[in-house]
Formats: structure tokens, sequence, C-alpha cells
């Protein structure tokens, strides 16, 4: 019998971006609150010594390699495309503190990329990253599935 399990945990953050070259308005400075669910997973631990008996992975671990990859990064930051031409922001010392400078336009899609990327070999044996869905607005969204990256 199987004894797979999926844990999702959901975060919230706020980012400002801007597309560059892009065709209509969101080439502007404008931000979001994204929410970000993340679904791991796995088998729970069937050791009664283990203080994780019962669970596929601590829900606290699972935030904390979250926030230390994603969140913490990226709450209340301004995400920009390396090729844009930002340097006039840059020259303001206390402005590129949270400035980040991505090699790709910050669309949902490519945060999400970079965000599996970041996120899987921080999770521990056994325990497989199993989707990711980033919300950019109430009604937008875009999905990772580990099952369609094979
Ligand atoms: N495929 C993508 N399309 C767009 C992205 C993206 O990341 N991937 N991003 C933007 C903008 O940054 C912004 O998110 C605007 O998106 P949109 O859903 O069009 O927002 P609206 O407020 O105009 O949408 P409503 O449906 O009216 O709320 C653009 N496209
Ligand atoms: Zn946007």
């Amino acid at each position: 019998m199987g004894r797979k399990i999926r844990l999702t945990k959901e975060f919230r953050f706020e980012m400002a971006h801007a597309l560059w070259k892009y065709d209509g308005l969101c080439k502007h400075f404008h931000g979001h609150s994204y929410i970000l669910r993340v679904t791991v997973m796995g088998e729970p631990i069937e050791d009664k010594k283990s203080p994780k008996y019962g669970m596929v992975m601590d829900f606290g671990l699972l935030k904390q390699i979250v926030h230390e990859e994603v969140v913490d990064r990226m709450d209340h930051a301004l995400v920009l495309n390396n090729d844009s031409e930002h340097q006039a922001l840059l020259s303001l010392p206390e402005m590129g503190e949270r400035v980040i400078l991505t090699q790709y336009q910050p669309t949902c899609e490519n945060m999400l990329l970079e965000m599996a990327e970041r996120i899987k070999p921080r999770l521990p044996k056994g325990v497989l990253l199993h989707s990711l869905r980033l919300n950019e607005t109430a009604n937008s969204f875009a999905e990772w599935y580990a099952e369609d990256n094979k």
C-alpha cells in the first residue's frame, strides 16, 4: 500500500518589478503581493524514536528553507532584469540594498524556475519538491511541477 503524502505550505511576500521591453503596463515599476505555495512529497517517518515521527518533514523546516531561499531575499525587493537600464537607480546606495538583478525577465514563470532550483537541494533525504504555485495577482498564477520537468 502506498504511503506517499503531499504537504503544502503557503508564503506571502511583497515585491516590485518591471518587465523590460514588455509591450504593456508591466514595463513600468510596479508591485505585487505574491502568494507562493510550496508542495513537497514523501512518506511519514516510521521511526518511533525520531522527534519527527509521523511527519514527511517538519512544517517548521519547510518554512525555514523557503524563507532562506526565497522569502527573506525577495520580500520588499525590487527585481529587475540585468539587461535593463538600471544603473541610475543603483547609484543610490539605500535603493540598491534590496535590488535583485536577474539574468532573466522577472516573470512569474522565470521566478518559479529559480525558486525550484533553490528549494530542491535543501529538502531532507527522501522528500521531493512536488510543485510550486506562484500567484502574482488574485487571478493570475503560474505553476511548476516536478512531473513536467523530468
Ligand atoms: N505569462 C505572464 N504574463 C504576464 C506576467 C507574467 O509574469 N507572466 N506578468 C505581468 C505583470 O507583471 C502583471 O503581473 C500583470 O498581470 P495581469 O494578470 O495582466 O494583471 P492585471 O491586473 O492587468 O490583470 P487583471 O486580470 O485585470 O487583474 C503581465 N503578464
Ligand atoms: Zn508584475
